[in-house]
């Protein structure tokens, strides 16, 4: 069917995600090809000192997004959307969003990339005997209990950002079992959120008498492919304010970007693995049996069908390498040159594929905000060199591209030297990938494995949660989630693969041993620099 025909059969499906700096939607056909596309620019705040968005520019941002996404479908086939097939609902994971018996937010959004939570983390990492990041919602429920803060007594629900949109378009109260991981852990038996755990809370918190069980406050897990409700008149305005959407929509479980990377790399099988590279960067492995031991840089979340994963997460990933392209971008108008951003990306990255492997002995660290794997729990984004060190150019930005992977390759180095993880393959995907070959071949250096890209990997997430939306109708023949994905959309593509070279290695392994050498720097860079 032409797509212009599908969106008004109202067989089109839609996904949307919300990512750190865009909100981006992507309509897609029967096939699951993308046919259309919308985006809106944010930027996180610093409240308080708590990273948040606001509830007003999340709704602003969604229907600014969505009606970019209406114009793309006028424009390109002269028609509205008045009905989908299905609608996921996708959005960056962790975080604290607590609502009373008024259904209001009681505190400000809080991110996944607060670090402010240091002693809940630590205290029920013990408690667990699991691993609970800093940025997991139950490290943040804590340590709210843990500062006294008057709201928690009255809490009735807690949930994502993914799972509070969901919420508001359905009524439902639900969460994919992915996303739902990184709120508490998973039992990968039962598929839902670990009972020993749950219970261990309840009594840890059971003296400060707050009248509720956790049990009650979170949203229901649910894997992919289980309905997950359906879009209601409230709902369909919300989304589209011009009043052209109908009600009626189902909508899968609301996933993760973690979920949705995975589903849009092919990636929720066994000895598969992929990389997000955006604000922040992660890391997914699938496993094929459990770790030996927990590790505090290791985060376990499943896939959206509720297999574990391995993550190494990394709070700052592109936010200093924005900030250094801008630099240029300032120069380049200072010049009276008109600027291309695409085009200001693309020669700075491919010049610094021209320095040197090691970068010349410059080191730079990427910390915008704290980074518990290489236990800061602040950052000053800093760049170190010694006068006899090679400074140019181009050894300037590729020591900034291989900061914004160094701590990627530190927590994987774990994996894959000491935990001896298998994959037969590793994709990229997000933002970092843009300008096409160099992100890819830096990580693959960092990695020491050969990394794919697939066309779609500027906007993986929110066709990830496209797909998964398609899996909920289009699966007449009950597959699961990877063969789904196997045949009935990737089918045999594999996108690009870049294979590291030894001397790419070799720089990298040699760029990472000066950046551990000089962690102090950093430190001290936070110690005094206020
Ligand atoms: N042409 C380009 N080449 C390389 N990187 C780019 C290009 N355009 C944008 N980017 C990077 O992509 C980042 C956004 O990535 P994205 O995965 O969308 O992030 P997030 O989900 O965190 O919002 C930007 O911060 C920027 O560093
Ligand atoms: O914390 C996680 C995954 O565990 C992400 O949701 C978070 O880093 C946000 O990702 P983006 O930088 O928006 O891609």
């Amino acid at each position: 069917m032409e797509a212009k025909s599908t969106i008004e059969a109202g067989k089109a499906v839609l996904g949307i995600e919300f990512g750190s700096t865009r909100i981006k939607a992507v309509l897609i056909d029967g096939e699951n090809k993308p046919i259309a596309q919308g985006s809106h620019e944010w930027e996180n705040q610093l409240v308080d000192g708590l990273w948040t968005y606001s509830i007003d520019a999340i709704w602003a941002g969604l229907q600014d997004c969505y009606t970019n996404l209406r114009a793309d479908v006028k424009r390109q086939y002269g028609t509205e959307i008045r009905s989908l097939a299905a609608i996921g609902i996708s959005a960056m994971m962790h975080g604290y969003m607590p609502f009373g018996a008024d259904d209001k937010i009681q505190v400000p959004f809080r991110t996944w990339r607060n670090t402010n939570t240091a002693q809940a983390a630590a205290e029920l990492s013990e408690l667990f005997a699991f691993n609970i990041p800093l940025r997991w919602s139950i490290s943040h429920l804590y340590q709210a209990i843990l500062n006294g803060e008057e709201h928690v007594k009255d809490i009735k629900f807690l949930t994502t950002l993914a799972g509070y949109i969901h919420w508001q378009l359905t009524g439902e109260k639900v969460l994919g079992i992915g996303d739902a991981s990184g709120m508490l852990p998973i039992d990968p038996d039962t598929k839902n959120y670990d009972a020993r755990m749950v219970e261990q809370f309840d009594r840890l918190v059971a003296p400060k008498g707050f009248g509720w069980r956790l049990s009650d406050l979170l949203p229901r897990v649910l894997p992919a492919g289980e309905s997950a409700g359906r879009l209601t008149p409230e709902g369909a305005k919300l989304l589209d304010p011009s009043g052209h959407l109908e009600p009626g929509t189902p909508l899968c479980p609301p996933e993760g970007d973690a979920g949705t990377g995975m589903t849009a790399t092919n990636s929720v099988k066994q000895r598969t693995g992929n990389v997000s590279a955006g604000t922040s960067s992660f890391s997914m492995l699938v496993l094929e049996k459990n770790l030996s031991k927990p590790y505090e840089v290791i985060d376990m979340v499943t896939t959206p069908d509720g297999s574990p994963v391995a993550m190494v997460h990394c709070n700052n990933c592109t936010s200093d390498l924005n900030a250094w392209v801008n630099l240029f971008k300032e120069y380049q108008q200072l010049l009276g040159v008109p600027v291309d951003m695409n085009e200001v990306f693309g020669k700075l990255y491919n010049h610094a594929l021209t320095g040197d492997a090691d970068c010349g002995g410059l080191v730079a660290y990427n910390y915008f905000s704290g980074e518990p794997v290489t236990g800061l729990a602040e950052g000053r984004p800093l760049f170190v060199r010694s006068a006899g060190d090679k400074f140019s150019l181009a050894n300037f930005m590729r020591a900034h591209l291989h900061a914004a992977v160094g701590v990627l390759k530190i927590g994987n180095d774990i994996l894959f030297k000491e935990e001896k993880v298998a994959v037969d393959r590793i994709t990229g995907h997000g933002g970092l990938f843009k300008t096409p070959g160099v992100g890819q071949r830096i990580l693959a250096a960092a990695l020491n494995s050969p990394i794919s890209v697939m066309e779609t990997a500027g906007e993986g997430g929110a066709w990830g949660i496209a797909l998964l939306a398609s899996f909920l109708v289009n699966n007449e023949a009950h597959l699961s989630l990877p063969d789904f994905l196997d045949s009935r959309v990737f089918a045999g593509n594999k996108g690009t693969e870049v294979a590291p070279t030894p001397e790419d290695v070799a720089g990298f392994n040699a760029y990472i041993e000066n950046y551990k050498a000089g962690l102090g720097i950093e430190q001290a860079a936070v110690k005094w620099k206020k």
